[in-house]
């Protein structure tokens, strides 16, 4: 019998909060570590192993291992990235893409050498650029997506969660577009407890609704309130978006998450192709609807905007 197996690509801050929130989770039974960086691979896999001895951990096998390793992945995460010399990180994630697109080609190079079967989840920025890129391989499209705005969308509760004093998984709400400046939310699909945005005051007469472009600033930012404060590190949400997208495929949980995903021209009526997040249901075969929801003026606005950004960084790859 077979155990779950995950493969995690790049173990830099992200890549070793990855593995940390997955050894909690409990779902995997072996996982492969592969950096280019050989001791930071080993080294993140000794320092989790080293804690199998305590009575509150399971028994997992976590090794540092090579491209081989993934022929028998069920999920791959990808959080590659270039490291910059003097921690000097771009705060635009479009401007990783120059460094990080020699970085793609040659993790889909090897992934496709070794499997067509595991479920691809990428966290490497420019996250849309990235699915665009990894979707030209000859690799099933469902089985590979980005986590995309599913971190900005759990921002978003988070935020509405606070200013109406109410537990953020009570609100239904996601942000679309871009994982970027470009991202941003879709009122027009938002409950709070089951009730429309717009009924908000009814209910809450004592907060003033913030209109839909300042509630896309203030999440948009909420990404820098952290990169600014960990000298440009984001590690711990997204670690936790991507192992629950894990545990959604894993479990055939049918949960619906906004990730980025390749888009044809038939999908919202943009010509050519494109990557960007909807939300998305989930389950063993990957990403199996995308959920094309009706979006009001301002949001159509705001979709073609990301389209228009995410473009304009496609055609520098070409
Ligand atoms: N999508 C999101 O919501 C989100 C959130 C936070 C961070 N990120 C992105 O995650 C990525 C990782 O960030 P980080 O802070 O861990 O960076 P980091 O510099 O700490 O680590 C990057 C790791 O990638 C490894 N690497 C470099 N080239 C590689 C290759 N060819 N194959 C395999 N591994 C390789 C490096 O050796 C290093 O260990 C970045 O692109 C960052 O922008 C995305």
């Amino acid at each position: 019998m077979r155990t779950q197996k995950l493969a995690i690509i790049g173990l830099g801050h992200v890549g070793s909060s990855v593995l940390a929130t997955a050894v909690q989770t409990e779902l995997f039974g072996e996982i492969v570590l592969i950096d280019p960086r050989d001791h930071v691979a080993f080294g993140e896999g000794l320092d989790q192993t080293h804690a199998g001895g305590l009575l509150s951990r399971k028994n997992i096998t976590i090794y540092a291992g090579s491209y081989g390793d993934v022929a028998d992945a069920n999920i791959i995460i990808i959080a590659a990235t270039h490291v910059y010399p003097n921690g000097e990180i771009p705060a635009d994630r479009q401007d990783l893409l120059t460094e990080n697109l020699p970085i793609i080609h040659e993790i889909m190079k090897n992934i496709v050498r070794h499997t067509q079967t595991a479920m691809l989840i990428f966290i490497t920025n420019p996250a849309d650029t990235i699915i665009h890129i990894a979707a030209s391989y000859d690799y099933p499209r469902n089985l590979l997506l980005s986590t995309g705005t599913m971190l900005d969308s759990s921002r978003l509760r988070q935020l509405l969660g606070q200013r109406y004093q109410v537990d953020p998984k009570a609100i239904s709400a996601y942000m679309m577009g871009e994982h970027g400046y470009a991202a941003f939310p879709v009122l027009s699909h938002l409950t709070i407890g089951g009730i429309a945005y717009e009924q908000l005051s009814d209910y809450f007469p004592e907060i003033p609704l913030l209109t839909a472009e300042e509630i896309k600033e203030k999440v948009v930012q909420a990404a820098y309130d952290v990169f600014e404060t960990k000298n440009g590190v984001t590690n711990v949400a997204v670690a936790q978006s991507a192992i629950d997208i894990a545990r959604c495929v894993l479990l055939d949980e049918k949960s619906i998450y906004p990730v980025s995903v390749p888009m044809s021209e038939y999908e919202y009526g943009f010509s050519g192709r494109c990557a960007y997040s909807v939300p998305c249901i989930l389950g063993k075969d990957g990403v199996e609807k995308k959920l094309l929801v009706t979006l009001n003026e301002w949001e159509k606005e705001k979709l073609a905007e990301a389209v228009t950004s995410i473009r304009h960084s496609i055609a520098l790859t070409e």
